[in-house]
């Protein structure tokens, strides 16, 4: 990388690629760049390894897999096991959600990046003109930037929200104590993740959503699962709920007040009211790059209207935004190394993108909902399969939950969303037959282990072929067969 010295004696450095915020996106396109050969320096003001390693994904799934020992001791005594109700020490539970983002935290680290060839800087980027960023003392005129600034919670403006010591995903990880009644208000992924893991390890929990359902992008029928799941968990769940005010609490905490006059009181409140991109900070006027409030505008190559500049991850708009989840932001790293780097043609929004909520029962989809569907195709046919019929399901009393396939008549998978115990690692061979534009009777002809959970994707796609079984040209057939001897 060529290094020279401005006229105030600063570095000006000149690498291939610029790469603003060392997030899951930042992270990952400046690592492949790496890798190709390319020179390349990244930039953080914060943390390596953003909002997933240090207050999104990992603490979250570290928690989640705290409460699910919960669940299990509580659950033994059906195994035959005697147990009984958990001993929660919470100051451990932190311990552990804090000791697996350290586990995971020297893959994203300074020096890992360095080991690399990359040039880690620590510090606020802005952009001082279309062509340059500034750093701290350094000036760095890449030959392309990407930005990758990220997204932070949404805070809603509700009358007297900010007179309470309310969490977001950012504070409710340092929390190493037990809540006495944790209210969360919103029903999206990250409402329901966190307050069943609470209600799990035994904090009483309410959950407030303003819509009419919890997790309103995915199909109604799989979310009501996830639904009753955390309200026979003991969460009270309040759909359609309006906040009229946040007070505080004669007793201590504070009382949520709802438009009907109820009054809740809590101990600890957590806002998962959604989140927004982070397009300041990073004087995008100066480089003539616009924004919105889906994020960075971004064409379907994921360039910004500067050239030279990308936006990826849950700071893209435009037709970059979408769904902010960690793999999106490394697919959108793996597209802008394509183009920037090969200068090859990429299209953001053609590969089908998972989605997995981690309650319990799991909820994952990819592709349509029914709902989607039906706007948009005439015939189409529901294939449907219950773990309550998947033996491996049964041995390890994880019944609850069914797949739901949306094929056309021809067998081409629209979409398809499970709701059941793994359900996020079932889904894969769904996205692989989606991506790959095979069949769903290519599904139903593979060979699957038994007794496995992967049983009920088999079981899902020959329900598509049972309709020929009834064919009496086939029943024709056996019978002719028959007759041959
Ligand atoms: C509670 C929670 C749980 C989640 N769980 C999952 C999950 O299970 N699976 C999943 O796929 N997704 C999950 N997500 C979403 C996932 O965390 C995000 O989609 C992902 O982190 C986006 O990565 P990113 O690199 O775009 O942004 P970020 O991770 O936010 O990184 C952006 C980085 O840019 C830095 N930055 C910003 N401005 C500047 C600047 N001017 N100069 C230098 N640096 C700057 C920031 O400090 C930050 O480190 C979860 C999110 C939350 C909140
Ligand atoms: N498992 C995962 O992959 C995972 C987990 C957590 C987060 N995420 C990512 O983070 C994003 C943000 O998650 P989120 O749950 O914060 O946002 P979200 O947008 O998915 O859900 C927010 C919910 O809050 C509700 N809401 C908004 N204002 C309200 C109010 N005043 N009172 C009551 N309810 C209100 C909305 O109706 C909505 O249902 C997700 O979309 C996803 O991309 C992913």
């Amino acid at each position: 990388m060529m290094k020279l010295t401005d006229q105030q004696g600063r570095r000006v450095l000149q690498p291939d690629l610029c790469v603003i915020g060392a997030g899951s996106a930042g992270l990952s396109v400046a690592s492949i760049a790496a890798s190709l050969g390319a020179s390349v320096v990244l930039i953080e003001k914060n943390r390596m390894g953003g909002d997933c390693l240090n207050v999104g994904c990992v603490p979250s799934k570290a928690l989640i897999a705290a409460s699910l020992h919960a669940r299990a001791t509580r659950e033994a005594g059906d195994f035959g096991i005697g147990a009984g109700e958990p001993i929660v020490d919470f100051t451990k539970v932190h311990a552990h959600v804090k000791g697996a983002i350290a586990a995971i935290a020297p893959m994203d680290s300074t020096e890992r990046y360095q080991a690399m060839g990359v040039s880690v800087i620590a510090g606020e980027a802005r952009f001082a003109d279309a062509h340059t960023v500034v750093a701290g003392d350094r000036i760095i005129r890449a030959r392309r930037f990407v930005i990758a600034t990220g997204s932070r919670p949404a805070v809603p403006s509700i009358r007297g929200l900010d007179q309470i010591p309310y969490l977001t995903n950012e504070t409710i990880f340092d929390l190493a104590e037990k809540p006495a009644h944790l209210v969360v208000i919103g029903g999206g992924a990250v409402g329901v993740e966190i307050a069943q893991a609470y209600r799990m390890l035994g904090a009483q929990v309410t959950l407030l959503e303003a819509g009419e359902r919890l997790l309103a992008q995915e199909d109604p029928e799989m979310a009501g699962v996830v639904d009753q799941a955390l309200r026979s968990d003991g969460v009270a769940v309040r759909t359609g709920a309006s906040i009229e005010r946040i007070e505080p609490a004669k007793a201590g905490g504070f009382a949520v007040v709802l438009s009907t006059g109820e009054s809740i009181d809590g101990s600890h409140l957590l806002v998962a009211t959604g989140r927004k991109p982070v397009v300041d900070g990073v004087a995008l006027e100066a480089a003539g790059i616009a924004s919105d409030a889906s994020g960075i505008l971004v064409d379907r190559g994921l360039r910004t209207s500067n050239r030279r500049v990308y936006a990826i991850g849950d700071c893209a708009g435009g037709a970059g935004k979408g769904a902010r989840f960690t793999h999106v932001a490394n697919h959108h790293a793996g597209l802008v190394i394509r183009n920037a780097l090969f200068r090859l043609p990429v299209r953001v929004g053609k590969a089908p993108i998972p989605r997995v909520t981690y309650t319990a029962p799991e909820l994952a989809s990819v592709g349509l909902t029914e709902a989607q569907v039906r706007e948009q195709h005439g015939t189409i046919r529901i294939l449907r399969w219950a773990f309550a019929d998947n033996d491996r399901a049964r041995t390890e009393r994880q019944t609850e939950g069914h797949v739901k396939a949306v094929v056309t008549p021809r067998g081409r998978i629209l979409g398809c969303s499970i709701v059941g115990a793994h359900a996020g690692e079932l889904i894969m061979p769904w996205v692989l037959a989606m991506s790959r534009g095979m069949k769903v009777s290519h599904l139903a002809g593979l060979i699957y282990p038994y007794p496995t959970f992967s049983e009920v994707t088999k079981s899902t796609a020959v329900e598509f072929l049972k309709p020929s079984a009834q064919n009496p040209w086939v029943r024709r057939l056996v019978s002719l067969v028959r007759r041959l001897g």
